[in-house]
């Protein structure tokens, strides 16, 4: 059917969903066939506690060099920890941010034999407290909050595309399942060599996740989503507000009646300064074949028929067969140097060149 394109993103308050639930879902619904992104207002995670993390996030980053690479990701075959800039490669392109990755603290227990996607799950790796105490509390304490709201907006997803609300967390997240978050910043373009263009992350859509909480740190723009007929509108920051958007497993899962809509970040104009971000990923479990559900067929045939995306689909039928080696092999497409170190027959076996890329060790 001929749907309306977006030129804005909408804001969704949770205090509706209290108030006036059927409002709530209505708009939800909405969002999620047309957009596929939406700010949440009225969630309860404190603008003091987000201040905190904000500048615990700043004082990571401006830590000398070589404190950050003892947690670089090189340590991590579960890719937790530190990237350098430039590091990270999307669709080809080396991304001009720095990152660190973490998730909710758990052990490695892959073994050789074991399948390959249990690796993804370990240890964060965290600088030392006393070089910037309260930093490991203040980041487990988000990924907490951050989980919380993750699953309360996932249920008020699942009521809104027809289906019962629990369905999606019983069935597609496992108890003591590994969902991961980074810290981001991206420098602005007079801080970067003039070749390296202004490419902050490339367009993507966040892949294998249910959905995504992302905390915009401070006041600067990047952020900017594609519509239908591929134009990039701005998700500019809102002050109390979450922007939240939709993984590919969610997509699949329910049909497409929740897009995982294509975004970039391009780094801030000159003067401006670095600008942070704060995702949380709720991951969708990957340890067996996922099965999409059944939708009512009255909120399939609102889904809107062509859209434009400058992000392409990498290993999509393996997704749906075997999630597990997917997400790996997306992440060693994503993290090269890691690849060599921990991945490198998967990697060469799915023609992911790892050649010649220094592994550090
Ligand atoms: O930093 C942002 O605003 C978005 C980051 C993002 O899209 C991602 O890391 O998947
Ligand atoms: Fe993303």
């Amino acid at each position: 059917m001929t749907a309306p394109d977006f030129s804005s993103i909408p804001v969704l308050d949770l205090a509706v969903a209290r108030t006036n639930k059927p409002r709530f879902l209505h708009d939800l619904k909405h969002a999620l066939i047309h957009v596929g992104f939406f700010y949440v207002a009225g969630h309860n995670i404190t603008q003091t506690f987000l201040d905190h993390l904000t500048s615990l996030t700043i004082k990571y980053f401006d830590l000398p060099l070589a404190e950050k690479l003892k947690t670089d990701k090189i340590h991590s075959p579960t890719f937790l920890g530190y990237s350098v800039q430039g590091n990270e490669i999307t669709k080809n392109k080396k991304d001009n941010r720095e990152q660190f990755d973490f998730a909710n603290e758990l052990t490695q227990r892959w073994q050789e034999g074991r399948p390959i996607h249990e690796r993804l799950t370990g240890p964060n790796l965290w600088p030392d407290e006393s070089v910037l105490p309260g930093f490991r509390d203040a980041v487990l304490d988000y990924h907490r909050q951050a989980n919380d709201l993750a699953e309360e907006l996932t249920q008020y997803v699942a009521e809104a595309v027809g289906l019962a609300p629990n369905v999606l967390l019983d069935e597609f997240v496992v108890k003591g399942q590994q969902h991961r978050g980074k810290l981001v910043k991206y420098p602005a373009i007079d801080e970067l060599d003039a070749t390296d263009g202004d490419q902050g992350v490339g367009p993507h859509r966040d892949t294998s996740s249910l959905l995504t909480i992302l905390y915009q740190a401070n006041d600067l723009p990047g952020l900017q989503v594609q519509n239908h007929a591929g134009e990039w509108i701005d998700a500019t920051p809102i002050k109390g507000t979450f922007v939240v958007n939709i993984g590919t497993g969610l997509e699949y899962l329910v049909q497409r009646v929740a897009v995982a809509t294509t975004h970039r970040v391009l780094n801030p104009p000159p003067g401006r300064g670095p600008r942070y971000s704060i995702p949380f990923f709720l991951g969708a479990r990957i340890d067996k074949k996922l099965t999409p559900l059944e939708i009512p067929q009255h909120i399939l045939d609102e889904r809107p028929e062509t859209v434009v995306s400058d992000s392409g689909h990498q290993f999509n039928e393996l997704y749906f067969e075997d999630p597990g080696t997917y997400t790996v092999l997306n992440r060693i497409s994503s993290h090269r140097d890691v690849a060599a170190k921990y991945y490198p027959e998967l990697a060469k076996a799915h023609g992911i060149d790892v050649e010649g890329v220094n592994a550090g060790y």
